[in-house]
This record gives C-alpha cells, sequence and structure tokens, in this order.
C-alpha cells in the first residue's frame, strides 16, 4: 500500500475481517498495528480507537442506523454496513472530527470500494443520523434499553441480573466501555518494582501503583509496548491483576513439581515460575513448571515468552489437557487449571468477544472443564494444591462446577485464601476458597479462581 494507506481504509479492512470472516480484534489489531509501525502516533491511535469503540458500541451503533437507514443493518451491504458503522462511531464518539469529514471520507472509502452507486445513500444516511443524533429516541426501561445502552446481548445481562441483580449488572456493563490504561506485572526476577517504575518513567510512561499487589503497576501514555526498552528487557509482562492473584494464591514452595495443564500464551506459568525460582535460588533442591497447551503453535508462544523472560525453571509441552496423564498420577505439588472459558469477564478488552459467544455454548464449555478438571485432579498429590480459573462471569462455569468437582472427589476441599488477598479482596470472599471477582466492582477483569487441595500427605 506504500505511504498511501488511508486509516479509515485499514479500519475498513479490520472492520471486515472481525466482523464478516470471524477475526479475534485483539489479535487483528495487534497484527495490522504492527505492520503499520511506520505511521504517526495519532494515525495509528486513530485506526485502533476506531475499531475498538466501534465494536464497543456496535449494538447501540446497529440501532441507530435503523433508525435513520431504510435498509436494516442486518440486510446491508457488509462493505457498506462496517463503512456506516465506523462512521456512526466517529459522529457519536469523536468530537475532534467534524461531522462532514466523517461524511465525506466515507463517501471516498465508498468509492474506493467499487460503491460508487451507493454514494448518495453513505452520504444520506450519516448526514441524516448527524443532524438526528441528539434528539434520537432511546428505548428507556427493561433490558433491551441496557442492551442498546452498553452495547451487550440481552441473554449476558439476563443471566448476569439472575446471579447479581440490576445494580451490579449495570456498573459491570458499563465498567466495559471505561477507557483503562494497560496492567502489567513486574518481573521480579529481573528487577524490582521500585527499579521497574523508575525506569518506565524515565522512558515518558506514566505509572501507577495497583491497589491489589505490589508489583503490578498500570501503564499509560506511550506509543506502543515494543517501543520500550524494559519491554525488550523483558522487565515486565501485560497481565491483569486478576490472572496474577493465581500464582499469588498458588504460593509455590521450594523445590514443588508445578503443571500449568492450559498454559498459552504463558502468562501465569511463568509467573509461578518467578515465584518459584524467587523462593528456591538458594535451595538446592530445584522446583520446575510444567507449561503445556494444545497444538505446536500455541506451545511456541509461551516458548517465546520463556525467552523474553529468560528463566530456566520452566518447559512448555504440547499436550492435550481432555487425555489422562498417567505419567504424571500423583505427582505434581500445582497444578494450574485456566481452562478455555466463555470469556464473560474480559469484554473490555476484547469487544468483539460478546458477539462471538452464544448462549449455548456455556453449558458446552461447563462439559469441557469438567472433563479437564478430572484429569487435572489426578495429577494432583495427596496434599497438594489444584488452582481452577477462569476469565468469565458465569456461575454455571465457576461455583457450579467447583460444587460439582467436590461432590464428585472429596478427597479435595476448598481452601482458605482470605488471608493471601489484600483487604479489598478479602471482603469479596463469598465462600472461602473461592472469588469471583466483577469489572466496576473490583480493579480487574471479571475473573474466577478457586484453591482447592487434596487432603492427606504425602
Ligand atoms: C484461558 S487460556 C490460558 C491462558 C494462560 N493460562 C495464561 O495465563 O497465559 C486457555 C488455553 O487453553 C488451551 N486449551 C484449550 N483446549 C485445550 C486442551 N484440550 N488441552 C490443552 N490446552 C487447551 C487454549 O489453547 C488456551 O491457550
Amino acid at each position: 500500500m506504500g505511504r498511501q494507506v488511508n486509516e479509515r481504509e485499514i479500519v475498513l479492512a479490520v472492520l471486515m475481517e472481525i466482523t464478516e470472516n470471524g477475526a479475534y480484534s485483539h489479535k487483528i489489531l495487534g497484527e495490522v498495528l504492527s505492520k503499520y509501525q511506520y505511521l504517526e502516533k495519532k494515525e495509528r491511535a486513530f485506526i485502533t480507537r476506531v475499531t475498538e469503540g466501534t465494536l464497543e458500541h456496535l449494538i447501540e451503533i446497529d440501532y441507530i442506523l435503523d433508525q435513520f437507514s431504510k435498509v436494516k443493518v442486518k440486510k446491508m451491504k457488509p462493505v457498506i454496513r462496517n463503512i456506516l458503522r465506523s462512521g456512526v462511531y466517529q459522529l457519536k464518539y469523536m468530537d475532534s472530527v467534524p461531522d462532514h469529514a466523517v461524511c465525506s471520507e466515507a463517501v471516498k472509502l465508498a468509492v474506493r470500494k467499487g460503491f460508487s452507486g451507493l454514494k448518495g445513500y453513505v452520504n444520506g444516511v450519516l448526514r441524516s443520523v448527524a443532524r438526528g443524533l441528539d434528539t434520537l429516541d432511546y428505548p428507556q426501561e427493561g433490558i433491551e434499553a441496557l442492551s442498546i445502552q452498553y452495547s451487550i446481548p440481552t441473554w449476558i445481562l439476563r443471566l448476569w441480573e439472575k446471579s447479581y441483580g440490576e445494580e451490579v449488572t449495570r456498573t459491570m456493563a458499563a465498567d466495559f466501555l471505561k477507557e483503562r490504561p494497560v496492567t502489567i506485572r513486574c518481573c521480579q526476577n529481573k528487577v524490582t518494582p521500585e527499579q521497574l517504575k523508575k525506569e518506565l518513567e524515565q522512558e515518558g510512561v506514566t505509572v501507577q501503583e495497583h491497589p491489589y499487589l505490589p508489583y503490578a503497576f498500570f501503564i499509560s501514555g506511550y506509543d506502543y509496548l515494543e517501543s520500550l526498552d524494559c519491554f525488550w528487557k523483558g522487565w515486565f509482562t501485560v497481565q491483569d491483576v486478576s490472572s496474577m492473584l493465581v500464582a499469588e494464591l498458588a504460593a509455590p514452595e521450594a523445590g514443588n513439581k508445578i503443571v500449568d495443564i492450559c498454559a498459552a500464551p504463558g502468562g501465569k506459568s511463568l509467573h509461578i515460575a518467578e515465584k518459584l525460582w524467587i523462593t528456591d535460588r538458594n535451595e538446592a533442591k530445584k522446583g520446575e513448571v510444567e507449561a503445556r497447551d494444545l497444538t505446536e503453535y500455541k506451545v511456541g508462544l509461551i516458548e517465546e515468552n520463556i525467552a523474553r523472560m529468560e528463566l530456566e525453571n520452566i518447559h512448555a509441552v504440547c499436550r492435550d489437557a481432555t487425555v489422562p496423564d498417567e505419567a504424571w498420577k500423583e505427582k505434581a505439588d500445582i497444578v494450574l487449571a485456566d481452562l478455555p472459558c466463555s470469556g464473560l469477564g474480559v469484554f473490555g478488552k476484547k469487544p468483539d468477544l460478546k458477539y462471538r459467544v452464544k448462549e449455548e455454548d456455556l453449558k458446552e464449555l461447563a462439559g469441557l472443564q469438567r472433563k479437564i478438571l478430572e484429569n487435572a485432579q489426578a495429577m494432583v498429590k495427596k496434599g497438594g494444591t489444584l488452582l481452577y480459573s477462569t476469565c468469565t462471569i458465569d456461575p454455571m462455569e465457576n461455583e457450579e462446577n467447583v460444587h460439582w468437582f467436590l461432590k464428585k472427589y472429596p478427597q479435595f476441599s476448598l481452601n482458605s485464601i482470605r488471608e493471601k488477598l489484600c483487604p479489598q479482596l478479602a471482603e469479596s470472599v463469598e465462600e472461602e476458597g473461592c472469588i469471583q471477582l466483577l469489572p466496576g466492582i473490583h480493579c480487574s477483569d471479571g475473573f474466577f479462581i478457586a484453591r482447592l487441595k487434596k487432603n492427606g500427605e504425602n
């Protein structure tokens, strides 16, 4: 494309890939931004903001378009649909872009994409939206109103209302739309949190301490991560604080044998390996982490991260967690089961997920999780620990699975976690041994952790 590249054309290409071809927003956006690294910071920020913003507000945007266009969104040609969607996002949410520029750029884009015949239509719809947005009527009550306001499908809102009530549901839905800084974990095998903060600030990054853990920070004000020296030195890794709590609750001891059965790209495995390294660096008996995932591609991702972090007590293995592992029967001190899930807790980071996941998927996922947990529990030695975690807010995949597990495997019991958590989190523990983090209520993604101990001594 050369320097002639146009930001709106890139946004359109990314939206087409996501909405029409099923690509994942965080992956494709990452690829595109790294391909167009030579663009100005401002141009790349525009691409990110319009793409993510359009996806975040998609249900609302489609509602708006349906009020102003005779052809309903579902019937539009995909290219036109996505040009109009990103146009509506700019009109409604980006004061910095004048309305006339939004309309004329959308028209030019439609022409460049071979839709000259529709330029009057594109122009007409966007101009009507620009004129009518302020006086547009929205539904005021009920689940539909909430769905349009926060662009979350009604079935998800109903699920949350049933478990947490209307107020918490509204708080979570609103939180997903908030702009948030990136959370990082300081890699303490390389640097202290104080040193990392200082170096990042010298690189021009705004760094703020996270309230839950002394080695977690919020960072903002930088161009892109790969432009930071501290990133290349492996001094930090991007990770939500909820994920950090897994290794925190696992609390490895010197010489522990640890298996992470669903590990890619390796965030939690590397964190626990780092903790293990700190614990047993002066001990004769060294512990080891085995980080597994299903495909060679995923194992490659773990290996890349191991290399960046330069930890020698961790290795990656390709293995299917649905297949029992006789060789590891009752051998592991700690098993991490951070399982594939519906991801209802991470809409803030993966905005397309809320449209991708379907109600019927939940049951299937809960079934897969049970199957994997059956194999995971067999690997835990007597007196050992199983950490079950998901990044979702769905009782069927979380609390209900834990209750099923305890009934089926009475040799396990939920193990106290309060004393390992900061006071703000400790008071959120409703059932000892489990914690469900909720966005907007907690300072984190939506995330669930259960700490299960196998009775007996080894
Ligand atoms: C929630 S992600 C894990 C994230 C990881 N623990 C981290 O902190 O970076 C779930 C992982 O499970 C893997 N997975 C899915 N099915 C699997 C299976 N049958 N066996 C092993 N891994 C599987 C997926 O490839 C994915 O990487």
